[in-house]
């Protein structure tokens, strides 16, 4: 029965890396209405205050890294902690590909300090401990660097323009760790993978194979 004030909706978390097209995904499901969609509020992070926190973290990341991924942290929670009143919530990204993708490759390259990084972990620890954060399904958007790359300098998002190959190519490693070969870190969901390099006209095809998944695993939860 899919009570109105949805306590504990069917939850995916769309995962992926830069520029591997999240976002074009989340809107091939607005088409429906049982279901919320919550984006990367990345409008928050280019404006808390009049701060655009993403740019200074790009300009100067062993300055402003730890500032940026705890203010992530905090918008992650919030999004995970959203209540909906639909049977199912898509989310962008997670406090898992903050932890595991983003703040684990800050660490490893020297970005963030060791004892910066023993703070951002210990509040990942405590929320992952302390706080319920219900996953149901990991859409994965795989994609190959070199695509992502040349897409980032398509879309001209003007603070990732200086990004380089070699930092996606990081973050690409660390989705397949943590999504495909599990060797570092739990997955708290099963993965359904979709083959994200294919250009927007051929996408549509793959978005429905996912469409059913996520609409029939949405029923079998909701139902029981
Ligand atoms: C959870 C999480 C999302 C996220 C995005 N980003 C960056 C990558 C992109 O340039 C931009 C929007 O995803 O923010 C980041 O540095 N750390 C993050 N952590």
């Amino acid at each position: 029965k899919m009570s109105a004030s949805n306590l504990k909706p069917f939850t995916v978390l769309v995962e992926g890396n830069i520029g591997s097209g999240k976002t074009t995904f989340l809107e091939h499901f607005q088409q429906f209405q049982d279901i919320t969609l919550l984006t990367e509020p990345v409008e928050e992070w280019r404006n808390l205050k009049g701060w655009n926190l993403l740019d200074l973290m790009y300009k100067d990341p062993a300055k402003w890294a730890m500032t940026f991924q705890s203010y992530v942290t905090m918008t992650m929670l919030d999004m995970h902690r959203r209540p909906t009143s639909t049977p199912v919530k898509l989310m962008e990204r997670s406090l898992y590909s903050a932890r595991y993708c983003f703040v684990e490759h800050m660490m490893r390259n020297g970005t963030l300090h060791p004892a910066q990084f023993a703070v951002l972990d210990e509040w990942f620890r405590f929320i992952h401990r302390e706080i319920p954060i219900d996953v149901d399904l990991i859409v994965y958007l795989k994609t190959t660097p070199q695509v992502v790359h040349d897409r980032i300098k398509k879309r001209a998002r003007s603070e990732e323009q200086c990004v380089p190959l070699s930092y996606i190519e990081e973050l690409h490693k660390l989705h397949e760790d943590w999504l495909v070969n599990r060797t570092f870190a739990e997955c708290p969901a099963p993965v359904l993978m979709i083959d994200a390099d294919l250009d927007l006209s051929q996408i549509t095809e793959e978005y429905k194979k996912s469409e059913h998944q996520i609409l029939k695993r949405a029923v079998d939860v909701v139902m029981q």
